[in-house]
């Protein structure tokens, strides 16, 4: 599947006019459509190619693409590279959105030989209000700088870290959020006398744990497996629990409160 839209008449200065086509890959996933629908306001000509990414459409649609998006989940990311890198310009800005970046910054730099960059938007199909994106330098600056400048472009707020920084900090606020929320939920299944004593303050925890169990959980899985922090930042919680063990809980809600304190 393709679709193109012209760019308007009329160029300024912005970022977006310097990238003056760009294709994404995964066009159909919620990230992707979000994407592309960004980038035409803007009015960039944007191509979304989806699956089956065949190699005619491939050869058609990307040896003219300043930027290639790769909005495709982490487990998928080498497949896709081995089909798409070699349609790519050597000079074609290569970047992708996945939730961790060691790795997948690794195999685009080991598929394409030009100018990559990692990015991580921190939101999901609805980006709220100040939406943030952390952006990691894979190869090539001024590449870095252009592609951070399309995301302000698109109205998104940018912010630069390393691979390493994102991951172990996705390690902590995605990867032990899930686990530990699946952790005890999991904990407690099966025993049907709990429910007779469930309250306001446990369901609100099991309402706001819903999604990320009922619809999210193969994502997060997969971005646990794919992150090379993930059983650190398991093996540190634990030490927590340890605290808690050996019964010393007011000392783990002191350090909690570290999240409300006043600046
Ligand atoms: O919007 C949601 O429900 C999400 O789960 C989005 C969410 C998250 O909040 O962890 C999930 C994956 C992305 O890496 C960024 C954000």
């Amino acid at each position: 599947m393709t679709s193109l839209t012209a760019p308007p008449a009329g160029t300024g200065s912005r970022a977006v006019d310097r990238i003056s086509r760009c294709c994404v890959i995964g066009s159909g996933g919620r990230m992707g459509g979000l994407f592309v629908a960004r980038l035409r306001k803007a009015v960039i000509e944007t191509a979304g190619l989806d699956q089956p990414l065949e190699a005619p459409l491939l050869a058609e649609v990307l040896p003219s693409q300043d930027l290639v998006l790769l909005a495709v989940p982490a487990p998928a990311m080498e497949e896709v590279l081995v089909k798409c890198a070699p349609h790519c310009r050597p000079d074609a800005i290569l970047v992708d959105i996945c939730s961790v970046k060691v790795q997948p910054l690794r195999l685009m730099l080991q598929y394409h030989p030009g100018p990559v960059v990692g990015t991580h938007p921190l939101f999901g199909q609805d980006p709220g209000e100040a939406p943030r994106v952390a952006v990691v330098p894979g190869r090539d600056d001024q590449a870095t700088q252009t592609v951070s400048s399309v995301l302000e472009d698109l109205g998104f707020q940018t912010f630069p870290t390393t691979a390493e920084t994102h991951d172990r900090a996705m390690a902590a606020i995605q990867g032990l959020n899930f686990v530990t929320t699946a952790a005890y939920l999991a904990a407690l299944a099966g025993d049907d006398g709990l429910r007779d004593f469930l309250t306001p303050s446990f369901e609100r925890r099991l309402e706001a744990a819903r999604k990320m169990l009922t619809e999210d959980a193969a994502l997060f899985a997969d971005l646990f497996e794919a992150n090379p922090y993930s059983q650190d930042a398991v093996r540190q919680f634990r030490s927590h629990l340890n605290i808690a063990a050996g019964g010393d809980v007011d000392v783990l809600a002191q350090r909690a409160g570290w999240w409300w304190r006043s600046s």
